[in-house]
């Protein structure tokens, strides 16, 4: 494309137009330099001419202008030479006027000479010279245009008037052409005006140009050095011809190395498509691990790469931008094991468990290859976590799933669900069920095996624990990894209910079961409101005096169709929905009522001072729970000594100082508070110190085998003898037999309950036991 002036021009601003006016004076000023010498030469002559005619005076005062302009000349062409940069080029331009048009007006003046001799010589001669100073001028001066018009108009005006009103046909049509010569010369320098006004407008545009060219390549190069991210040049064979600082950095190698690299040589071929395909004219993408040929370096990297063409679109090589992702990957990686994998013990979660189940059962389906899920579910570890803490509790857990992964197969997978769950998958059992049932039950009983080694995890003495563990083998095509995964549940939770530390494997039955559990747990819903929910009453016997002292409230529910359903088979129900909280208020304040009444019957021979009900450690942790004990002792208007409210260990152990400011407070307001199931757990000596109980249960388990067995027995000296430390009441639960009474009443124990003296009974009966002469059950 050509570009004319005007379009030129329309790339320039007041400072490139400024930049030619200046180039346009520097060129008069240089140009008028080379006019001195001839000028006085011409005038020189001048003087010879008429120096011996009738002009003399004239001519040397001619002469004298002449050459005092022409010392003016000088003097300002060397101040500009000198001290151009100093001033405006408006200034000098000014100046450069004066001289000028005061030397055309000088030199055209001497056109008066011309008819003042009659030689013709004479006016040859100065026709001569002002048209030769005329065209000499339209050249030299024509970088400035108005200015060389002014000095033509001004040099060559007086001759042609001169000449023109002279009277002579010749000598007017001499002026004529005189005129002519002129229009030429203003034409002619117009155009060399033209043409130096287009040079120095591409000049200061090239300038402008090579500039703007200079401004992006540095900043190119800053970008290319200093670019946060590698960038490298190669050429069409994979040579690299050019690289960064940062790329040096991240393949940590030096330039020497990197200049003149073969790309094709690097010993990590993947990155080889991407490279490749640049210079085939494609744009080319890697992202991925990458093990450097020079350095011990693993890293992941984002590789992009772009061909490179030359100006008439050829491929001269490629680019490469490379970033460092490794970062980025670490962190996704992390991301992905976080959401596969139990951030406490590191084996897969539920969600990767699942997937794994997944791909299994894809695999039965195909090959018929059998599989089993194993629910695996640690014994009492609440209450290992409640007591000894949750940090232990944690190492127990790793520890646990150390011992699964050893056990396990390869290709099985041992999964942690949450707290004390777990699930071992085992896969390709073969496939005959009878083959694939023996194969998981000998992986339970090494399960087994491996428990029962204690579990040392940096305590003084190390925690023994066993597991229950519920099996499922995949029986149908239809199964789903949640179907496997709640039957193994279900067979692990009869495992627990029928002794803990056994395996079950699951059956058709125990779908039954979890129904019968669900239609419970529904029918408990409505059990309050329907007074379907009822009170029996247990003696508390004095041993000393074999006297009834006390009862302890102990929950029936009467189903209209189940029949009377004990609290085995509901309290935990009623726990695990919540449904505790209501009932559990209902008994306190069915229990109150009925001792205030009995109080105030004043039943012959009673002496009933003590009434006993147990809380469930889900309605213990209500943060309401004192407030509303209070509220209803007080609104049944109970004496609140007489209460005494029955916790398990399991219910104080956790969270022990909300526990003991409740249990402050309860005293505090005269309600006693008895510990029940003594020994069960894992009390301590401290925790008994803490807590402020009045009275301490012992578990009927101990008292069973008082009599046969030594363990049990000087375990319950040692309850009693501790008591009487701390000053505990203490009351023996179970006590079936007069040898068990006997025994606990030598060995200085206040109270007992048991089936010696009564079951729990309806309040009729229990009336019937305070009035009759029974309660005195233990005389015999
Ligand atoms: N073999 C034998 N058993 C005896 C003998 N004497 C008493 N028992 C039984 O031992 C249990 C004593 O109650 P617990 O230890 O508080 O244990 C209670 C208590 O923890 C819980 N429970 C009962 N009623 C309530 C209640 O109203 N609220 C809460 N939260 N739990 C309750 O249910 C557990 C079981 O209650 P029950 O089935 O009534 O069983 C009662 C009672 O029937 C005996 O000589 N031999």
């Amino acid at each position: 494309m050509v570009l004319n002036k005007k379009d030129l021009t329309g790339y320039m601003d007041g400072d490139d137009r400024k930049r030619i006016r200046n180039e346009q004076v520097a060129i008069a000023y240089k140009q008028a330099f080379a006019s001195i010498f001839p000028l006085f030469f011409g005038a020189f002559i001048v003087l010879l001419l008429f120096y011996k005619t009738n002009l003399t005076d004239f001519v040397f005062l001619w002469f004298s202008v002449v050459i005092v302009t022409l010392i003016w000349r000088i003097w300002l062409l060397t101040d500009y030479r000198r001290n151009f940069h100093r001033l405006d080029h408006s200034i000098w331009e000014r100046r450069f006027k004066y001289v000028m048009y005061s030397s055309a007006l000088i030199w055209g003046s001497a056109a008066f000479f011309i008819f003042q001799t009659p030689d013709y010589l004479h006016h040859f001669f100065i026709i001569f010279l002002l048209t030769g100073i005329a065209s000499v001028a339209s050249g030299t001066l024509a970088s400035l245009l108005g200015v060389t018009i002014v000095f033509l108009s001004f040099l060559l005006t007086p001759i042609f008037i001169v000449m023109f009103f002279h009277g002579e046909f010749e000598v007017q049509m001499m002026g004529m052409l005189v005129l002519a010569f002129y229009m030429l010369l203003v034409s002619a320098a117009k155009r060399i005006n033209s043409n130096i006004m287009n040079a120095l407008t591409s000049k200061i545009l090239h300038q402008k140009a090579a500039n703007a060219l200079a401004l992006s390549e540095e900043r190119f190069e800053t970008i290319f050095k200093e670019a946060p991210i590698g960038i490298f040049y190669y050429d069409t064979d994979l040579i690299v011809m050019e690289t960064n600082n940062e790329m040096l950095q991240a393949l940590q190698i030096p330039r020497e190395t990197m200049i003149g690299l073969d790309l094709k040589a690097l010993s990590d071929t993947r990155l080889s498509d991407a490279l490749n395909v640049s210079v085939h004219g494609q744009k080319g993408f890697y992202e991925g691990p990458y093990t450097s040929t020079f350095v011990e370096l693993k890293m992941w990297v984002s590789l992009r790469t772009s061909p490179i063409y030359d100006s008439e679109r050829r491929i001269i090589g490629g680019v490469g931008i490379v970033s460092d992702i490794t970062e980025r990957m670490n962190a996704e990686e992390k991301i992905k094991h976080q959401a596969y994998f139990d951030a406490l013990t590191n084996i897969p979660n539920r969600a990767l468990l699942k997937d794994r189940v997944d791909q299994s059962l894809a695999h039965y389906r195909r090959y018929g290859s059998l599989i089993a899920i194993m629910f695996l579910d640690l014994d009492h570890f609440k209450s290992i976590n409640d007591s000894l803490g949750h940090y232990i509790g944690d190492l127990l857990l790793i520890e646990t799933a150390n011992r699964l992964k050893h056990i396990c197969r390869e290709g099985d997978t041992v999964a942690r669900l949450g707290g004390d769950e777990f699930i071992i998958l085992l896969n390709e059992l073969g496939n005959d069920p009878m083959v694939a049932a023996t194969r998981a039950e000998t992986v339970a009983e090494k399960i087994h095996e491996v428990f029962s080694a204690p579990f040392d995890i940096g305590l003084a003495e190390p925690i023994s624990t066993s597991s229950s563990i519920g099996i499922v083998l995949v029986s149908s095509k239809d199964q789903t990894s949640d179907d496997l995964l709640k039957f193994a549940d279900t067979a692990m939770y009869q495992a627990k209910k029928e002794g803990r530390n056994t395996t079950r494997f699951y059956q058709e039955e125990m779908d039954q079961w979890i129904k019968k559990r669900l239609f419970l747990e529904n029918a408990l819903r409505s059990a309050v409101k329907n007074n379907e929910l009822e009170l029996y009453y247990q003696p508390v016997i004095e041993m000393k005096t074999k006297l009834i002292i006390g009862a302890e409230a102990l929950l029936r529910w009467n189903h209209p169709e189940l029949g009377l359903i004990m609290p085995d088979e509901m309290i935990e129900i009623a726990e695990e929905s919540g449904l505790i909280v209501g009932i559990g208020e209902w008994v306190l304040r069915e229990a109150c009522t009925q001792f205030v009444r009995w109080r105030a019957e004043n039943l012959r021979q009673s002496h009933i001072d003590r009434i006993a009900v147990n809380v469930s450690a889900v309605q213990f942790r209500q943060s309401d729970f004192v407030d509303k004990v209070i509220r209803t002792v007080a609104e049944t208007g109970l004496v609140p000594s007489m209460l005494e409210l029955e916790l398990t260990e399991s219910t104080v152990i956790d969270n022990i100082d909300i526990v003991i400011d409740k249990m402050n407070r309860l005293r505090h307001a005269g309600i006693g508070i008895s510990m029940d199931d003594f020994g069960t757990g894992y009390s301590s000596l401290g925790y008994l110190k803490k807590l402020p109980f009045t009275t301490l249960k012992i578990d009927r388990s101990f008292v069973r085998d008082i009599v046969s067995d030594t363990d049990d027995a000087a375990l319950v000296e040692t309850i009693l003898s501790m008591a009487s430390i701390f000053k505990f009441d203490v009351i023996a639960e179970g006590v079936e037999t007069i040898e068990q009474f006997k025994f606990l009443e030598s060995h200085g124990c206040q109270y007992f309950q048991g089936y010696l003296c009564s079951k729990p009974v309806q309040v009729k009966h229990f009336e019937e036991l305070l009035v009759h002469e029974i309660q005195s059950c233990a005389a015999q």
